[in-house]
């Protein structure tokens, strides 16, 4: 283990101190340039006069985060004030495995079905494009903010389930969730409906799960929009992998209904091409910022109290990990785009994946969930979204470059942001249906 750090320069009890004074941080891509750093300076780069640590190795990384708390857990009305690690957080984190577990998303399902083909597919369709489509997106959101109606019910599946809380506790609003319940169009049956009347009266709880609401909508909307818009924009750039998807479903499924779940296992390359769009395209390329409450002394080393502690997921050394501490079980060791693991890592190819041994129906070893005990909570829900979606828009649509008046194609933004979620920028792209039955879908969604 001692070579992870022997760049650093420290012994043991020594702070870490690779990096010294008036170190300028990266303004864009900071994860490429954290990876050059963790290449020079080793797998632990400290900051010392910004108290930061930044962690480019998957196994560091689950054992210091195991240890950590996440600012975002316990965040209130979206600012960032901290939460200290104590009962109540541990009441809302408890709240918020119990009904994001595993075997507890099972009741997004019908949700999941319903926005599996989303509005803002056919919106493209009709001719659209994606900026456009954005700013569509943006404004509908504030028109919901003025109206008390569900953004999100409108264009993202399962989230409505959040909406109502969200809006009390971000917006201005300050409508009362049973309130809310109450003037809700028709739906009774959203978790948040379900649960706040299970405890009527009981004011903690109720504020409980209007902060599970609260952070759902924080970390699902533009990590889950990031993952569809990477996937759109890798199908247009890589037309021979879309055709492999779409003819593994048309084989597998057929062309007269949408893939399910159940047929999720019977779809290996479908699963590849979502495997490599979370490989390649992680929303939250380096995580989210955990903090030192005190020192702490990690193989040695100081880490100061109050300690940023960054996961650079987007190029992290992706040791075999478990929620277990992985320090003595280190059998298998890749990285995220590490040449030797992945030949062309800058290249969309689901086909290593099909090759690769390993288990390849968990979401465990998708690093773009993050790690460890802090692991995405919203992981299996973001999952099923993610892959549902793939396998639907598979199932019913050609994602093409636009062309110019003469046929031929025209190039299109393969950019990303750089901001804390990576998101593609604005590209143009041809959307048709394939098959008789998605025009038919298409058009009656749209009516
Ligand atoms: C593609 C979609 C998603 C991606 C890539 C993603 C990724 C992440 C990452 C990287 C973290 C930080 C993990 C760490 O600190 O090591 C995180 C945390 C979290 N995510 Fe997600 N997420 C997604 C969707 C969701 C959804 C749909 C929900 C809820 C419905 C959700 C809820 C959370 C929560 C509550 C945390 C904080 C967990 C904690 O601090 O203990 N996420 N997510």
């Amino acid at each position: 283990m001692s070579s992870y750090i022997a760049n650093h320069g420290g012994g043991p009890g020594h702070c870490l101190s690779s990096r010294t004074k008036g170190t300028s941080m990266p303004a864009d891509d900071a994860w490429v340039e954290y990876r050059k750093w963790g290449k020079e300076y080793g797998e632990l780069v400290y900051i010392q006069d910004r108290n930061i640590l930044i962690l480019n190795d998957s196994r560091v990384a689950i054992d210091l985060l195991e240890k950590r708390r996440s600012h975002l857990f316990g965040s209130k009305n979206n600012s960032n004030d901290e939460t200290p690690y104590s009962d109540d957080w541990r009441r809302k984190r408890k709240l918020f495995q119990q009904n994001f577990r595993q075997s507890a998303v099972n009741r997004f399902h019908p949700d999941q079905y319903n926005k599996a083909l989303p509005e803002d597919n056919v919106l493209c369709t009709m001719g659209v494009s994606t900026s456009s489509l954005k700013i569509l997106l943006h404004r509908t959101r504030e028109r919901c903010l003025d109206h008390g109606t569900s953004f999100y019910s409108w264009a993202f599946p399962a989230i409505e389930h959040f909406h109502g809380c969200v809006l009390c506790q971000l917006g201005s609003l300050d409508v009362d969730l049973h309130e809310w319940q109450s003037n809700k169009t028709g739906k009774g049956t959203s978790l948040i409906a379900e649960l706040a009347s299970k405890c009527e009266g009981d004011s903690t709880e109720i504020e409980a799960i209007k902060a599970m609401a609260t952070t759902s909508y924080l970390a699902a909307a533009d990590t889950t929009l990031s993952s569809i818009s990477s996937f759109m924009l890798s199908m247009v750039l890589n037309p021979d992998v879309q055709a492999k998807g779409q003819e593994e479903i048309d084989h597998i499924v057929g062309t007269d209904r949408l893939p399910t779940f159940e047929d999720r296992l019977s779809l290996p390359y479908v699963e590849a091409i979502y495997r490599e769009v979370m490989r390649l395209h992680p929303p939250a390329p380096l995580g989210v910022e955990h903090s030192s409450i005190e020192d702490d002394f990690y193989l040695g080393y100081h880490i100061p109290k109050g300690c940023s502690v960054i996961p650079n997921i987007w190029y992290v050394n992706c040791s075999f990990y478990s929620e277990a501490s992985i320090l003595n079980t280190c059998h298998f060791r890749a990285m995220n785009r590490d040449p030797d693991v992945y030949p062309r890592p800058d290249d969309f190819l689901p086909e290593r994946f099909l090759d690769s041994p390993g288990p390849f129906t968990s979401i465990n070893d998708i690093l773009a969930y993050g790690f460890g005990r802090r692991v995405c909570i919203g992981r299996y829900m973001a999952d099923n979204t993610v892959w549902l979606t793939i396998a639907c828009v598979l199932a019913t649509l050609n994602l093409r470059k636009p062309k110019d008046k003469q046929g031929n194609d025209i190039s299109i933004s393969e950019d990303y942001t750089s901001g804390f979620f990576r998101h593609p920028k604005p590209f143009q792209c041809s959307i048709t249906p394939r098959t008789p039955y998605a025009e038919k879908l298409i058009i009656a969604t749209a009516s």
